[in-house]
């Protein structure tokens, strides 16, 4: 996908992993729409943006992902504001195994309603001209830990649900490509919150063996991951695809093995 003019929503952009795709996306002429839950940070990251990239190339929409009335008035703003929609990041997500059923809500049930939304926008069922959606999910999905269950088990279900959408977008020519992206531990503020009570109730005992992990195997930048993202918005071969981005192998794709017959 060439992407001078076309325009993406990625929610979560405000900072972190999809603060840095969105700069990414608009060094390649790309407009953006920050959606996100935090108004004071996603406000300074537009002024930041419109200082760098001119104030019409981006547009923030403070929103909860979870709530779908606020969701689906984002994807109509953005639409409204830019004429059309041709990249959906269903990025945002938090760590909170306290109040799992949030985090639930917000890594999974979201990412499907954002993923329902990106097609009623994109797909040739409904007239529209195609477009790709990258669904976040993480390594935990691949190297599961004792510090973050219900975040394991979200991220398990971005991939299940992601590359299940992507053989019926190909079965029901959508025209929209979805695919999957992994990172491993990526320096961010969601990170931080690993040590935090709040967030890893009982959990939080073992933090000590999950920084050992990221010792191990090393914390990326976000810019590494813009990067990934942007190969899979580009490269219009990719529909069903886990890219996973790790220290000891960079950016590089799970391989899954054939359905025996
Ligand atoms: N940081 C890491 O080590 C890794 C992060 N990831 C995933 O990458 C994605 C982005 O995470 P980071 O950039 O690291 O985190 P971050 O915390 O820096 O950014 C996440 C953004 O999502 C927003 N957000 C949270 N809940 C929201 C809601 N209900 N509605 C709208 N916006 C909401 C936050 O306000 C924040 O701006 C997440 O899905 C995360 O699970 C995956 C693997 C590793
Ligand atoms: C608080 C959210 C941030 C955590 C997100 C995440 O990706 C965590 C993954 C780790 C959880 C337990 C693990 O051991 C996972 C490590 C994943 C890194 C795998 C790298 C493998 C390699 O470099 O070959």
């Amino acid at each position: 996908m060439a992407l001078c003019g076309k325009v993406a929503l990625i929610t979560g952009g405000a900072q972190g992993i999809g603060r840095a795709v969105a700069e990414a996306l608009l060094m390649s002429d790309c407009r953006v729409s920050l959606v996100d839950l935090n108004r004071n940070v996603g406000e300074e990251s537009k002024t930041k943006l419109d200082a760098e990239f001119g104030e019409e190339k981006s547009l923030f929409i403070q929103c909860d992902v979870t709530d779908s009335g606020a969701l689906q008035d984002a994807f109509k703003r953005t639409v409204e504001r830019f004429g059309r929609l041709d990249v959906v990041i269903n990025n945002a997500g938090i760590n909170n195994e306290k109040n799992w059923e949030k985090t639930i809500q917000v890594n999974l049930t979201s990412v499907i309603k954002g993923t329902y939304l990106g097609l009623d926008y994109m797909s040739k069922e409904h007239g529209k001209e195609g477009g790709v959606i990258i669904n976040v999910s993480s390594m935990a999905a691949f190297l599961h830990s004792p510090h973050q269950p219900v975040y394991t088990a979200t991220k398990h279900g971005v991939i299940g649900f992601s590359r299940a959408l992507a053989d019926a977008a190909e079965l029901g020519n959508y025209g929209v490509r979805i695919n999957v992206l992994c990172p491993a531990f990526v320096d961010t503020p969601l990170l931080q919150t690993v040590s935090q009570e709040d967030n890893m109730g009982k959990f939080v005992k073992f933090k000590d063996d999950f920084k050992q992990r990221m010792d191990k195997f090393g914390v990326l930048k976000p810019s590494l991951i813009a990067e990934g993202m942007m190969r899979i918005i580009t490269d219009e071969s990719l529909n069903g695809a886990v890219m996973k981005i790790t220290s000891s192998k960079g950016i590089h794709f799970h391989n899954y093995e054939p359905l025996s017959a």
